[in-house]
């Protein structure tokens, strides 16, 4: 029997996407409210209680309040996916970044709450742990995270924005050094040092670049870059939505490329002489950054293959 899902926020920028890949898969069946009642609590209420899965496209507040809603019914709980902040290093919530290391994929397929990752942190996790897990960056070294994201990463209000004539071509944010994707960058990479993040929004629509600089020489053992890149490739090796790509031979690198695409490519640039990289993953903050990871975990959780045909494989 197909399963069923209904999206809490169906409407918002990332619920529209998770929702058009939702529709492509195969044993899925998508329930919706009535437009009129989508910020009708006892009508959400009641259709958590009729699905296998409730999935939360809300701010965080809101994301709060509807997982108490989804606990509120105790036994006849569905199963629940957050896309928001909320509950990203939340006790009892596993954290849906299924290559993240071995056993991470059935944990999210047997948990009953599964957090998915921040569209930023699944960039720096990405390139971070495996090599805190392999010893070539250690815990507590001090790192430093640039980004660039498309202006589709502030949802609605922020598209809006950038959509009328006069918007900002290109700013830095998140000056305070607080920003939101921290403390499940710092968790989930395993690092025991705060980094350094400094995101920034351009004026396109959709993509993102995440990198981390290093010198070399001052890890232990002063790893190569292609040790880095080695490391990178055994971690993901067999792996279809996290690609290690070899360096453009142009030495640059646009964001755009990655929209409409749920494969996250990454990159590791470097100056031998210098002893310097720069490590860099290219995503779709609406793909692998939101959609594609939700859909990867839906997937998961229910226990259906997800195919080419549901998820965007389109690469650079
Ligand atoms: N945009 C991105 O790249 C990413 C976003 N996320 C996260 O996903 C979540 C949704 O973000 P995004 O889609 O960008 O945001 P949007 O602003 O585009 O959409 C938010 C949705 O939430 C609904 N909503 C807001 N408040 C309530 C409420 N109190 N009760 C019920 N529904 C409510 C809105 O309803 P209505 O349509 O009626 O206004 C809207 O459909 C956020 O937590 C965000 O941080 C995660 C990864 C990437
Ligand atoms: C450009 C922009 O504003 N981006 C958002 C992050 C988007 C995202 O991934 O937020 P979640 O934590 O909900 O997943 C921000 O920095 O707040």
């Amino acid at each position: 029997m197909a399963k069923s899902v209904f999206i809490d926020g169906e409407a918002g920028t990332t619920g529209l996407q998770i929702g058009e890949r939702l529709r492509r898969m195969p044993g899925v069946v998508v329930r919706s409210l009535d437009p009129q009642a989508r910020r009708d609590r006892a009508a959400r209420q009641a259709m958590m209680a009729e699905v296998d899965l409730v999935v939360l496209c809300l701010p965080d507040d809101a994301a709060r309040e509807a997982a108490d809603m989804v606990e509120g019914l105790g036994g006849a709980a569905p199963k629940l996916l957050d896309a928001s902040t909320a509950h990203r290093v939340a006790n009892g919530w596993a954290y849906g970044f299924a290559e993240l290391a071995e056993g991470q994929a059935e944990e999210i397929a047997e948990a009953p709450r599964v957090a998915n990752p921040g569209c930023y942190a699944t960039g720096a996790i990405a390139l971070l742990r495996p090599l805190v897990d392999a010893g070539i960056v250690p815990a507590d070294h001090p790192i430093a995270i640039n980004a660039v994201s498309g202006y589709s990463g502030g949802g609605k209000t922020m598209i809006a924005d950038h959509e009328r004539a006069g918007g900002p071509a290109f700013e830095l944010y998140a000056l305070s050094l607080n920003h939101k994707h921290l403390p499940e960058i710092e968790r989930h990479a395993g690092l025991a040092r705060r980094p350094i993040f400094v995101p920034s929004v351009g004026h396109f629509r959709q993509g993102m670049l995440v990198s981390i600089p290093l010198h070399l020489d001052t890890l232990p053992g002063r790893p190569t870059a292609r040790e880095i890149g080695c490391t990178l490739v055994g971690h993901y090796d067999g792996t279809k939505q996290v690609q290690v790509r070899k360096t453009p031979v142009e030495q640059r690198l646009e964001a755009e490329p990655a929209a409409g695409s749920d494969v996250m490519e990454l990159f590791v640039f470097e100056n031998e002489a210098e002893s310097q990289a720069v490590l860099v993953a290219r995503l779709d903050n609406l793909g692998k950054g939101a959609a594609g990871a939700a859909v990867q975990n839906i997937g998961l959780m229910l226990g259906l293959e997800v195919t080419a045909r549901t998820l965007a494989y389109a690469t650079a």
